[in-house]
């Protein structure tokens, strides 16, 4: 009799420039963030992050993240202002972390990591749907804030209470009523530049917007989001963790600042 062990066959960031070669394109992230290097510009706006917690639909561990998925078919949860001209909506959060606090964020700031960093996506409402923005050069716009170990955040508590129900890959459940704006830092201060999705397909459709202030996680709650698994029900278990990709090359773009 055979045994058939699912190996938890994981293909890493360096691989990825096989089978996508954008990979190695122009405008790839994440970035390390240099502030001393980063022009401030007085013509960027403010950024308008308008969200209504009746908006959030579930939680779903898609096996190499969890994310909040919101309704997006009215303009009820938007981004406006900023680099970004128009209007673009929330269509979901998730985060990216380490194995150990030292580690986990996709930015670097002077080549520091955070042990997370949470992405709040949203789209040009431009296009019809998220699917077309994340093709187009301006389709999509993500919110980056840093997470650096501290007091225990309660803001983020809720969420990961949630975890439990969704340990393994593909596991989703109701998640409503949830304020995403209760994740932001007390300062909207910014750098923005042109880049892409830092996952598969790796598209270089995003304008970036990384928070300077970070929020605070406690390592408890750093332990909570290592007990999601990478793998699915039946599977040999395999932690979520390290699921970040590191910094790629600049290629002569430059970063803004939205502050002195
Ligand atoms: C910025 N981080 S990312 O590339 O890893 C990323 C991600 F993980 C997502 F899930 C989505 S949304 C896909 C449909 O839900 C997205 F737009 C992203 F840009
Ligand atoms: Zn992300």
């Amino acid at each position: 009799n055979v045994v058939l062990t699912n190996i938890h066959v994981f293909v890493g960031p360096d691989k990825w420039g096989e089978d996508f070669p954008v990979a190695n394109g122009p405008r790839q992230s994440p970035i390390n963030i240099v502030p001393k290097e980063a022009q401030y510009d007085s013509s960027l706006k403010a950024l308008k992050l308008k969200y209504d917690p009746s908006n959030s639909k579930g939680i779903l561990n898609n096996g190499h993240s969890f994310q909040v998925d919101f309704v997006d078919d009215t303009d009820s949860s938007t981004l406006t202002g900023g680099p970004i001209s128009g209007t673009y909506r929330l269509k979901q959060f998730h985060f990216h972390w380490g194995a150990s606090d030292d580690r986990g964020s996709e930015h670097t700031v002077n080549g520091i990591k955070f042990p997370c960093e949470l992405h709040l996506v949203h789209w040009n409402t431009k296009y019809p749907n998220f699917g077309e923005a994340a093709s187009q050069p301006d389709g999509l716009a993500v919110v980056g804030v840093f997470l650096k170990i501290g007091a225990a955040n309660p803001r983020l508590q809720k969420v990961l209470d949630a975890l439990d129900a969704i340990k393994t890959k593909g596991k989703q459940t109701t998640f409503t009523n949830f304020d995403a704006k209760t994740l932001l830092p007390p300062s909207l201060d910014y750098w923005t530049y042109d880049g892409s999705l830092t996952t598969p397909p790796l598209l270089e459709s995003v304008t970036w917007i990384v928070l300077k202030e970070p929020i605070s996680v406690s390592s408890v709650q750093m332990a909570k989001f290592r007990s999601l698994l990478f793998t699915g029900e039946g599977e040999a278990p395999c932690c979520m963790a390290d699921n970040y990709r590191p910094p790629q090359p600049l290629k002569g773009r430059q970063v803004r600042a939205s502050f002195k």
